[in-house]
Parts: C-alpha cells; sequence; structure tokens
C-alpha cells in the first residue's frame, strides 16, 4: 500500500506542487487541478495518511475547484516520497511542471532572429522573474528558471537568489553552474526595474512580467522575515 501510494503520489507530485507553491497569488485555472484532487484524495484515503486536518478547497477565478493542501499534508507527502527517490529527483519534477504550467497558461514572447519578439501583443509575456529563498523550494525555482529557458531560449528568463553568495550543498552549486551554461541571469536582489523594464526600454507600451514565487516551502515558520 505504502508502495503504490507512493508510486501514485510521485506521478502527481508536480502539479501538487505547483499549486502549494503558487495558488495563493494566481487567478488563472489550471487543468492539474483533478489530477491535484486525485493525488490528494488518494494521500487522505491511503494507510500514509497522517495528518489530522482534511485537504480544503479553494475557486480559481473561473470557479474551478481545486484541492489546497495543508503544510503539514504537503510535508508528509514528501516524507513518503524521499524513501524512494532522491530530493534531486523531486525537485527536477517540481520544476518541470512551474515551467510546463507556466508555458502551458500563458502566451510567452521570445525573441525572433529580427530580434523582434515573436508574440507581440498586450497580452503576451515578456519576462519571467523567478525569485528563489534558502531552502528546496527555492532549488525548485532554479529548476524552473532553466527549464523555461530550455522551452525557448530567446524567452527573457532572470533568477533572483539572495543566498548566492553563500551556496555550499553541491545539488545548488550544479543547479547554479546549469543556469549560467543557459544564460539564464542569476541576482542577489529584486530591483523594481526589473518588472517593469525589458532590456532597459523604457519606451515599450506594455510590459508583462511573471513574477513566479519560490521563496518558501512547507517549512517556512512564522512571519516572512529577510
Ligand atoms: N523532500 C524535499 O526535501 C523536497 C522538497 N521540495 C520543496 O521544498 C520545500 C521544502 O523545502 P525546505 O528546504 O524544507 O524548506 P523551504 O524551502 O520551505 O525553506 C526553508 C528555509 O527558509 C527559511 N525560513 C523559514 N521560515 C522563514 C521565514 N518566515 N522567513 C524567512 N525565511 C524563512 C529557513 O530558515 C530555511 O532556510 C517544499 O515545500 C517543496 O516545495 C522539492 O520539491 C524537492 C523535494
Amino acid at each position: 500500500m505504502r508502495t503504490t501510494a507512493s508510486r501514485t503520489l510521485l506521478h502527481h507530485y508536480s502539479s501538487r506542487h505547483f499549486l502549494s507553491t503558487l495558488s495563493q497569488n494566481n487567478n488563472s485555472s489550471y487543468h492539474t487541478s483533478q489530477n491535484i484532487r486525485r493525488a490528494s484524495s488518494l494521500f487522505m484515503s491511503s494507510s500514509v495518511a497522517t495528518a489530522s486536518c482534511p485537504p480544503s478547497t479553494a475557486f480559481t477565478s473561473s470557479h474551478e475547484e481545486i484541492t489546497l493542501l495543508t503544510q503539514q499534508q504537503a510535508a508528509h507527502i514528501d516524507d513518503v516520497l524521499m524513501e524512494t527517490f532522491s530530493t534531486d529527483q523531486l525537485m527536477e519534477l517540481a520544476g518541470l511542471s512551474v515551467a510546463q504550467v507556466v508555458q502551458t497558461h500563458y502566451q510567452l514572447s521570445g525573441r525572433g532572429d529580427d530580434d523582434r519578439l515573436e508574440n507581440d501583443d498586450e497580452g503576451s509575456v515578456q519576462k519571467i522573474v523567478v525569485v528563489c529563498g534558502p531552502g528546496n523550494n527555492g532549488g525548485d525555482g532554479l529548476v524552473a528558471a532553466r527549464h523555461l529557458k530550455m522551452f525557448n531560449p530567446t524567452f527573457n528568463v532572470m533568477v533572483v537568489y539572495p543566498r548566492l553568495a553563500s551556496v555550499e550543498k553541491p545539488l545548488y552549486k550544479r543547479l547554479l553552474a546549469q543556469l549560467n551554461m543557459c544564460d539564464v541571469p542569476v541576482v542577489t536582489e529584486l530591483d523594481e526595474r526589473m518588472l517593469l523594464e525589458r532590456d532597459g526600454d523604457v519606451r515599450r507600451r506594455r510590459h508583462n512580467t511573471i513574477v513566479i514565487d519560490a521563496m518558501l516551502g512547507y517549512s517556512s515558520r512564522g512571519a516572512v522575515r529577510e
């Protein structure tokens, strides 16, 4: 039972992770919600479920029902999965899933051969900023940034990673080296201009930026501190 639950939870891991990461600020609807509902009901009905609080439901702006897990439930799912899978594997799945959902639900503009944007209508997104925290949730963000850039090397993707100077873990060093290889800039501070300008061009009539919040996951404690 534990193995079955583990396998199924892994299958749904990335979509569950995405919502736990982004649901607070996002008002789009997701095709993944069905998966999340299934995953969490399996989680709650399996022998591995120990969380006392049932998953709750919420609605997107299009009134699509989604299931939200508590901090404790999300941590428990990871505990089960970590018996069989490595952090690298789960992080890769989580980051890839975030990148896929962003690409699926937003019209992302890359640059064409003539350096003009491929999609330049008002609804298109010209920039993606991934803000990464100090823990594994931040690692998920580093992975997401890499995948978005690999989907289309002309996408304007950047990472804000305040812990950059103090990175010691080999996993994080590898992730940062991969971003470097893919030409994804990593900076330590979020400058407001990053959200407003595109490559310094302040004359653009319209500029859309997506900010991916990968700051804190289920190990978040208390009010956000510097
Ligand atoms: N099984 C795994 O390990 C995986 C987890 N994944 C994702 O990672 C997070 C949980 O990761 P963890 O490293 O345990 O913690 P966080 O990323 O949530 O951050 C811990 C980090 O943050 C600091 N901190 C805590 N509270 C605050 C606060 N209020 N203000 C500022 N800083 C805070 C704390 O000191 C630590 O340094 C999980 O949610 C998943 O998203 C991966 O997907 C891979 C597998």
